[in-house]
């Protein structure tokens, strides 16, 4: 297969504050970062690290103060006007599954579709097909309230891919949910992605959840929010659940968990 020209998303020396009522907040600091396409990425790291700014501002929902964020070689942002060719190529999905409760599962994951003026009996084709990929056939005329809530996770996933945006960005996404529906919901997203081949980032608290899924877990540290590391993480694929409990996992996860520490104790301690 060819390489792709461009990263599926690029960061060039992208900057980010926020203005308040008191001070301004530096959310991120001037970040570098390029994401290939293809790669599953994850974005870990202490709360107010600048992470859900970081898949806002790839998502468009708001504009880096400086610097310029591109998506498969598109400019996301011209003269403060969001470019919507790049926009078409991602899906997002949040902690809260965010469905319309008035509408069924089937309805739900086909609004994308349906705003796009595709056709009625090529959206249910296509809500099918989705609701065969994440595991939720047969469900299509139920109600949103009638669904677990990993059942509802599956069917945001499913809505997020129905107009087949080449990156998914995902924040959390399965962050309410107990731990064994969450790493049910792991593996799934891991056979959905081997199936697909979407550029993925997602952003997680769970430092055994990023190095289960991710290819690289990007990590941060805040005040400002900046990337801290890098860490590749080399497992074959498909993972199963038992890699979890291997000596090289473990490693892993503990030398993250031991950045993440220390990166608490420079917050806390000793004003820089
Ligand atoms: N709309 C906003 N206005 C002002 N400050 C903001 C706004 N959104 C975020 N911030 C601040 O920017 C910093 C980064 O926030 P962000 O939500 O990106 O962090 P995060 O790593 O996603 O945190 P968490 O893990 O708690 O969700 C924090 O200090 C936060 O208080």
């Amino acid at each position: 297969m060819a390489e792709a020209v461009h990263p599926a998303i690029a960061f060039g020396a992208v900057e980010k504050w926020y203005g308040t009522r008191d001070e301004p907040v530096h959310a991120l600091a001037r970040t570098d970062l390029a994401v290939a396409d293809g790669e599953f990425l994850v974005l870990l790291g202490p709360s107010g690290c600048g992470k859900t700014t970081m898949l806002r501002m790839i998502g468009g929902l708001i504009e880096p103060s400086s610097g310029e964020i591109a998506i498969e070689g598109k400019s996301l942002w011209r003269n403060g006007q969001r470019q919507a060719q790049a926009l078409s190529e991602l899906g997002m999905v949040f902690q809260d599954a965010n469905l319309f409760p008035w509408l069924s599962i089937e309805k739900n994951i086909a609004l994308p579709l349906e705003l796009k003026g595709v056709p009625a009996p090529e959206r249910r084709a296509r809500a099918a097909a989705l609701m065969r990929l994440v595991g939720i056939e047969g469900f299509g005329k139920r109600w949103p309230r009638e669904l677990s809530g990993g059942m509802r996770q599956r069917a945001a996933i499913a809505r997020a891919l129905s107009y087949e945006p080449r990156i998914l960005l995902m924040d959390e996404p399965f962050g309410a949910l107990d731990a064994m529906t969450r790493e049910a919901m792991n593996m799934e997203l891991q056979r959905i992605w081997l199936e697909t081949r979407k550029t993925i980032v997602l952003v997680t608290h769970s430092i055994a959840e990023a190095v289960f899924l991710a290819d690289r877990v990007v990590l941060l540290s805040p005040r400002p929010g900046r990337v801290d590391r890098i860490e590749r993480i080399a497992f074959a694929r498909p993972r199963m659940p038992d890699l979890q409990s291997s000596a090289e996992f473990q490693a892993i996860v503990r030398g993250l968990r031991h950045r993440l520490n220390e990166i608490g104790e420079e917050g806390s301690g000793h004003a820089r």
